[in-house]
Formats: C-alpha cells, structure tokens, sequence
C-alpha cells in the first residue's frame, strides 16, 4: 500500500512555524556578529567589531555602489506630465554592506562632541574639484530630441567623471535626475538675482561655492545667501555667519530670513515677513543699481507693516502662480520688459516655498514637511515689476553625511534605513538623553555593568516615555522612536536643535553676541524664535 501521509495537528504546524522563526532570527543575529547578552535587551558588540565598523565608515570608497545604472533607468522614463514619478528626488541606493556597518553603531557608547567640533567651513562639505552638473553647448535650431540626446549624454559622462575623480572620497547622495538640474538650468538663465537659500542651521554644508564661482564669476549673475530658518538659532551664530562669508566670498550678499516671521499668533494666520522683506529689497537694490524701481516693492512691505495683526490674512492657497515645465534653453535678456526677475535655489526643503508665500504675505505656493515637494518650477509676480521663480529642491555633489543630509530634510525620513544610526550621529552632538529627559532602562537593573548611553537605548527610552510599542511581541518600538527624534531634529523642535557654526565661533563667541547685528537679526527672527523660549511639553500620541 502507498505510504499515506500523516495529519498534520494544527499545534505541530504552529510549533514547526515556531522553530523556523526561530532559526531564521539567530542566523540573522549571527550574520550581525551581535551575540545577545543574558541581562541586555540590546546586542553586545565587540571594541574590535567597532573598531572595525568605524574603519569601514571612514573609508567607505571599498564599497562604492554601482549607481551609475541607475541614472540610465532614471533619465530614460517617459516625460510629460502623465508620469507623476518623472520629477522625484533621484539618489543612489545605499549598499547592504554599508547599512550593516552603520547598525553596529547603535550599541556603541556615546561621546558628546565639544562644541568647537561642529566648527566646520564650505571645504569639509566641497572639497575642490567639485562641481555641479552645467547645461551643455546648445544652439537654437537643435531639435528638441538632439537637445535631448545631448543633455543626457553630457549628464551621464559628468557622473562617470565625478565618479572616478573622487572615488577616495565619500561623495553624498546628490541628485541623479536630470529633469530636476534642467529646471536649475532654465531658472538660473531666465533670472537677474539668484536667490541662494540655505538652512541657516547648516549653511556651508547647503552653500556649494562651485555655484557661487559659476553664476557670479562666469555668468555676472547677482547672488544673494539667505539663511533661512533664522529664528531656529542664537543670533550670534548668525552675525559669525555674516562675516564668514563676507570674507570668503566678497560678491555675495547675505541676508538672514525667517519665513516664520509671517506666521501670526493664531493658527493658520499668515503674513509677510516684513522685516527679512525689507533686507532683501535692500540687497537687491545694491545688485541692480536703479536698473528696476522697486519702489512698489518697498511700499507693499510698508503696508503690510502698518496692518494690525488681528487684520492677518486666512492662511488659504491663493490662484496659483504660473508653473513652468519648458525646460528649453533660451539666451536671457536682463530685466526683460522692465521686470526684475528672482530665481530661487536651495536644497529640498530648506523652506523656498514658504519664504515665496512669506514675500508675498500669503500663500501662493503649498508647503511641505516632505522634501522634494516642489517638482517643477513656479513664476509669481510680487509687484508689477518683480517676479520670483522657484525652483524644486535639488541635492548638489557634495561630501556632507548621510545623517546630515537627513537632520536638513534633503533626503526624506520615511526613506531612512537606518534611523537608529542617525540618531547616534545626533546623539554625539546634542545631549539628547537630558534634552528629553530620558531615563535609562538599565538603571532599574542591578546586574547591568554599564549604563553609558547608546543610541539603541535613547531610542528604547523615548519610545518608552512615549508609549510606543511593537504590537507583535510588545517591546519598545525603537524605529518609531528613532523616527520620532529625527522628524523632532529636523524641525528644529525648541529643544533638539542642532546647528553648526564658522570657524572660531566658540572664541568669539562674546563679541558676536554684543555685535549691534544681533538686535537686528532678533527683528527678524520675530515672535517665533525658538532660541528664547523655554521648552515645550510633548503632546502625547501614545500608541501600543
Ligand atoms: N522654523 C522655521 N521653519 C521653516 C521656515 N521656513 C520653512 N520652514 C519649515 O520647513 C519645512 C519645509 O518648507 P518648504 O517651504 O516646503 O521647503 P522647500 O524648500 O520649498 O521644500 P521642497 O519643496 O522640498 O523644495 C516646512 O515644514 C516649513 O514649515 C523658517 O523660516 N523657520
């Protein structure tokens, strides 16, 4: 008779299910080379497994991805507006073995950096050699396929090029989308002032002097810096800012702004940015000597000045500006028609769309917490005469972190693999643990030999203070609180805030602060400056 086959119990089935989970997760664990330890909820990891880790972080040419096929799939997609995806921000995939390394960085204990370390200037973030990708030779009666062909071409030998030129350094995800670049292209040519804004957190890590060189060297534009975001940070830093790059870079104006000096007290209130407004009329009279009378300009600043705040307008889209996707080449005409023209450029979500709506004192364009909102650009007419023309968020090649580019919001939090590993990063700058007033889940425990911190415990103890937990085994959700933190980062919540300063801050530090500059940025940063007030309570969005 022909073997019949046994039944199979529904709690064999659970108990066989069991065993394979169970197999499955030590091998995962193995590969890690965490062996678990009897007291610790988190893995052990070895000095010599850190050492090893830390080697491999800095020095991560070994493992260069081959991200070069990826431009081809990206730039070869149909255009038009049908394909919603054709104007993502675009960036090489990070390697497994780079993620592995970076993990083992959550069990490592925690060193808080001085506060001259985060001291840095534009050659950490550009090293010379750098460059962004131009828009190549082109003449008008090209076909738009030649020009097609030609700009892919070109795109795709500059990314071979800075591929082998830097391959001994660790060159950052920048943007691999040529549709994006043709939009710098075509706003840069059609534009008399560039607007340059930058996160006023990090403004050498966001201002690529390659462009500064191009465009004011090369192409005679005017540029003006706007550290945007202002209110987030002490107005020394600001005025240290100022003369950092008026000394580095002569031709360039800066002029801080906050895009949040046009939020009134209630929500969902808006108005212009009066103070940063008047500065930046300023800098562009300076730059265009009476070329366009910007006199309306000025007057509907001295307008909105003079309204009450109760009168604040709705916060409500208006009729949207005119959006632009020809991206065709043109030669520019300098004040064309008697209109100054505004372009402005910034990495993703370093506030461009709100600083427009905060000119205009109300909102014209939509604004997100998501980098890459903005997707093509945007013309809006200020006055008559003046018209702004935004440009989408674009990553330039630079050598700033990973961590970093994700703490400024230029590559998107939802798309972190490794949140845990920048919580670290932030954690050896910031004293996260007395910030949030975290309690170490060790300190109960009599047998734990160390209660250093650790990122993998910040993030356990967060979401514990939080109440965030796994629903399948019920233990501290440590993704959502590292996600928590990071998204608390980036938005410069009052109390995580992290900022860099120019070289020599912390010496000067005294004459910055009784500059007269520093009344004057503090106007400018109005009401809403997070650096005086005191921090705030946490709504508690506890889930289990
Ligand atoms: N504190 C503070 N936050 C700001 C300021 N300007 C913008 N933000 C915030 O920064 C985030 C991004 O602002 P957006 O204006 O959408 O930035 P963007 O540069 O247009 O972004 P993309 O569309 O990605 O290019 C939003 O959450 C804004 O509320 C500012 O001056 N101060």
């Amino acid at each position: 008779m022909p073997n019949r086959s046994v039944a199979f119990s529904g709690k064999k089935k659970k108990k066989q299910l069991q065993a394979k989970r169970e197999k499955k997760q030590t091998v995962l664990c193995e590969g890690r080379g965490f062996p678990r330890s009897q007291n610790s909820k988190a893995p052990v990891v070895s000095e010599a497994i850190l050492a090893k880790v830390q080697e491999g972080i800095d020095n991560p040419a070994s493992e260069s991805a081959n991200y070069l096929e990826d431009i081809l799939t990206i730039n070869q997609q149909p255009g038009g507006r049908g394909n919603v995806n054709r104007y993502n921000l675009k960036f090489r995939k990070q390697t497994p073995e780079e993620i592995e390394k970076r993990k083992a960085l959550h069990y490592a204990p925690i060193k808080l950096l001085g506060e001259e370390e985060l001291e840095l200037e534009t050659e950490f973030f550009f090293p010379p050699g750098l460059d962004y990708p131009m828009r190549p030779e082109w003449k008008k009666n090209m076909s738009k396929q030649e020009l097609d062909r030609n700009e892919n071409k070109h795109f795709r030998l500059f990314c071979e090029k800075l591929d082998k030129d830097f391959a001994d350094k660790d060159l950052s995800l920048y943007e691999l989308n040529l549709e994006t670049w043709r939009q710098l292209w075509r706003v840069t040519e059609m534009s008399d002032i560039l607007l340059i804004i930058v996160d006023a957190r990090f403004p050498v890590s966001q201002f690529p002097p390659y462009l500064y060189y191009r465009l004011v060297e090369e192409a005679n534009k005017g540029i003006i810096l706007v550290l945007n975001k202002c209110d987030l940070i002490p107005p020394s830093v600001i005025v240290a800012w100022e003369h950092y790059f008026h000394n580095k870079f002569p031709k360039l104006l800066v002029v801080p702004f906050s895009s949040m000096e046009g939020y009134g007290h209630r929500r969902g209130m808006l108005r212009m940015a009066a103070e940063g407004s008047l500065r930046l009329v300023d800098a562009c009279e300076k730059l265009i000597h009476g070329s366009v009378d910007l006199t309306s300009w000025k007057e509907k600043i001295e307008e909105e000045r003079n309204i009450d705040n109760e009168m604040n307008q709705e916060c409500e889209a208006e009729e949207v500006s005119d959006i632009v996707i020809n991206t065709r080449p043109e030669h520019h005409e300098r004040y064309k028609d008697g209109v100054l023209t505004i372009g402005t450029i910034g990495y993703p979500n370093v506030g461009k769309s709100s600083l427009i709506n905060a000119l205009m004192g109300k909102k014209v364009v939509s604004v997100s917490r998501t980098p890459g909102h903005t997707k093509h650009f945007q013309t809006i007419f200020l006055t008559q005469n003046v018209k702004l023309c935004d440009c989408p968020g674009l990553v330039f090649p630079s050598t700033v972190s990973m961590h970093l580019q994700v703490l400024f919001g230029s590559f998107p939090i939802a798309q972190v693999r490794d949140p845990i590993g920048a919580v670290n990063y932030v954690a050896a700058r910031l004293d996260i643990p007395s910030i949030l007033k975290l309690q170490h889940s060790e300190v109960q425990n009599e047998t734990a030999s160390d209660t250093s911190w650790t990122a993998f415990y910040i993030c356990e103890a967060w979401a514990m203070k939080r109440g965030y937990y796994t629903r399948r085994k019920g233990a501290p959700d440590v993704s959502r609180s590292a996600n928590e933190i990071l998204r608390l980062c980036l938005n410069g919540h009052k109390s995580l805030v992290l900022f860099i300063r120019p070289p020599s801050y912390t010496q000067n530090k005294g004459d910055y602060e009784n500059d007269p500059r520093a009344e004057e940025i503090r106007q400018i940063q109005g009401v809403h400056a997070a650096v005086h007030e005191p921090s705030v309570e946490f709504p508690n969005h506890a889930c289990r």
